[in-house]
């Protein structure tokens, strides 16, 4: 699902309105029937819902909303910030449908006092024993809105906000510029939850607009209509590689088998974790290759494991001479997929041993961890030409890898990870708050799942064992079958903590919800895509 910047989303409109001949009125009755059926989901109770309207075409959705939510027996009304006939456009014709098809109440205001009046009179301030409005719809400004909100706009967010109304947003939470790349934002409305069109815009990707979920409607833009745009998407609609059930005459031979090289003396936990989830995500066969001083730890940690013992030097760590010569062809016979670092250590010749294993084989591979650190300084040694490789640093190991300082790291994200991506010909998952994965063709994907119940350690290891059976899996569809690892990985973090408490969640609780994670579909019966948050 492909990511737009406002201007993308506003060429998107045109072509739709110009070159499939779908009118702009019929996009904004889908989007306001959106909003109704996503706020009657969500808060089925609400009896008294207020359309907060601003004159464009934002506050147009919001306009439908209140006509359809009236209709279906809500007792909806509009507050409308400014006069009737300032409304523009297709939003005009919305009011006027409104006015001719239901009795809902259109509170116009001009000023401050009147924001107030019409606040009380529609019960989102509640005064005396009159019953309170239990929804808000922030239909204010869109797409349209360049910051920061001015005038009586930015007056009713001073009021609304601290109030305890539940507010679902119509497209962005006003005061949120869609093209935003950052965290959170100064002087936005607070949301409970979000309905966006067609395509999220880069805010609702990498900005936290809300604790609730964020939701696309599909309005009637075919994806003909939608450009190419920055190579920007979604890891979610990549989950699809992963939907399609396994033939009947399957065998394990079909699902790859993968190799995990790591461990050492007092890391053995490490591989283990990467092997359980490999099992966990559908790997035909996996193996561990780990230390002989550790071999039983790691077979202990689930039957299906098979072991792999590797010499070890005196430190504990792999020795270099396991992946020499014809050593490594033995290693990697039958081996469809090696992951290489979790629990390696950086002891003796623990990073060489990485380094022959990138050097001296194209079997598909996934580099993380400590395996990361054997190029620090030395990035020139991987390059993923003709092969399948993936790097998984956090922002300190690709500091490391890059020579730069993590906040460095952390300024350019998607430039950086793009440039590193294309230039090693690589695929590189960068971890941390929306973490990115960068394909060698330059396209970058965002993942939106996951939460901080997984800033514990042992995440790195699971993601590695995910993505690495992944492969094994879809060879032939390596962006998908990464992206899909990471939007699974999330999710299933996402599930982990909806079932304990974020303190408790360990890493391989989150294995344990891979399951929910597999079966949740992106799109709901009522063609919403749920980008953020579970329903
Ligand atoms: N395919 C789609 O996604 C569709 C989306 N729709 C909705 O249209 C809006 C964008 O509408 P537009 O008319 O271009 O702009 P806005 O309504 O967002 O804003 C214009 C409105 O707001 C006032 N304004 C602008 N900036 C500020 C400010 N800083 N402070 C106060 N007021 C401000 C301005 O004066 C105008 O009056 C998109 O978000 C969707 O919700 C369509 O319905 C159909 C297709
Ligand atoms: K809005």
């Amino acid at each position: 699902m492909r990511v737009l910047t406002a201007a993308q989303m506003g060429e998107t409109d045109r072509r739709t309105v110009q070159e499939f001949n779908t009118p702009l009125g019929v996009l904004m009755e889908a989007a306001g029937q959106a909003v109704a059926t996503f706020s009657r989901r969500r808060y089925p109770k609400a009896e008294r819902i207020v359309g907060l309207c601003g004159k464009g075409n934002n506050g147009g959705d919001g306009l439908v909303a209140a006509r359809v939510l009236s209709a279906a027996g809500v007792a909806a009304s509009v507050i409308l910030l400014g006069r009737s006939e300032e409304v523009k456009g297709e939003a005009a014709a919305a009011l006027a449908r409104l006015r001719e098809e239901s009795s809902v109440v259109v509170h116009e205001v001009t000023d401050e006092e009147g924001l107030k009046r019409a606040f009380e009179e529609t019960g989102v301030i509640q005064t005396g024993a009159k019953p309170g409005a239990d929804l808000l719809l922030d239909a204010l400004v869109g797409t349209g809105f360049r910051p920061p909100l001015r005038g009586l706009a930015a007056a009713a967010r001073n009021l609304v906000n601290p109030l305890s109304i539940p507010v679902i947003a119509v497209d962005v939470p006003s005061g949120w510029d869609a093209d935003s790349t950052e965290q959170t934002v100064e002087g936005a409305f607070r949301a409970d939850g979000v309905v966006t069109f067609t395509a999220p815009k880069l805010a609702h990707v990498f900005g936290y607009m809300t604790a609730g979920p964020v939701v696309v409607a599909e309005i009637g833009s075919p994806e003909e209509a939608i450009p190419e745009g920055d190579g920007l998407s979604w890891t979610g609609g990549s989950k699809a590689v992963a939907e399609k059930p396994r033939g009947p005459n399957s065998n394990k031979g079909k699902f790859g088998h993968v190799l995990v090289i790591g461990g050492s003396y007092g890391t053995a936990g490490a591989p283990g974790m990467a092997s359980l989830a490999a099992l966990r995500t559908g790997a035909g066969l996996v193996t561990a290759g780990v230390p002989r001083s550790v071999v039983d730890v790691v077979a202990g940690v689930t039957p299906e494991l098979m072991v792999m013992p590797l010499e070890e030097g005196p430190e504990g760590a792999i020795a270099l001479a396991n992946v020499q010569g014809q050593h490594l062809e033995a290693m990697l016979k039958r081996i469809t997929v090696v992951a290489v670092g979790p629990g390696l250590s950086q002891r003796g010749e623990a990073g060489a041993v990485v380094r022959q294993l990138v050097a001296g084989t194209k079997t598909p591979m996934v580099v993380d961890a400590d395996g990361l650190n054997a190029f620090d300084g030395r990035a020139d040694l991987l390059d993923g030409t003709g092969r399948t490789l993936v790097l998984t640093p956090h922002p300190g190991e690709m500091a490391r890898l890059t020579g730069l300082t993590v906040q460095g790291v952390e300024a350019h994200r998607v430039r950086l990870a793009r440039r590193f991506a294309t230039d090693h010909q690589l695929t590189l998952v960068l971890k941390g708050w929306r973490t990115l994965v960068a394909h060698p063709d330059g396209r970058v994907a965002v993942n939106t799942t996951g939460n901080p119940a997984m800033s514990k350690g042992g995440s790195g290891d699971i993601l590695t064992g995910i993505i690495a059976a992944m492969l094994g899996q879809y060879p032939d569809d390596v962006a998908r079958a990464v992206e899909a690892a990471v939007y699974l990985h999330g999710l299933a973090a996402d599930f982990a903590t909806r079932a304990m408490d974020e303190h408790t969640v360990l890493a391989t609780d989150t294995v344990m919800h891979l399951s929910d994670a597999f079966r949740y579909r992106v799109r709901d019966e009522d063609g919403l895509s749920w980008i953020c948050g579970l329903r």
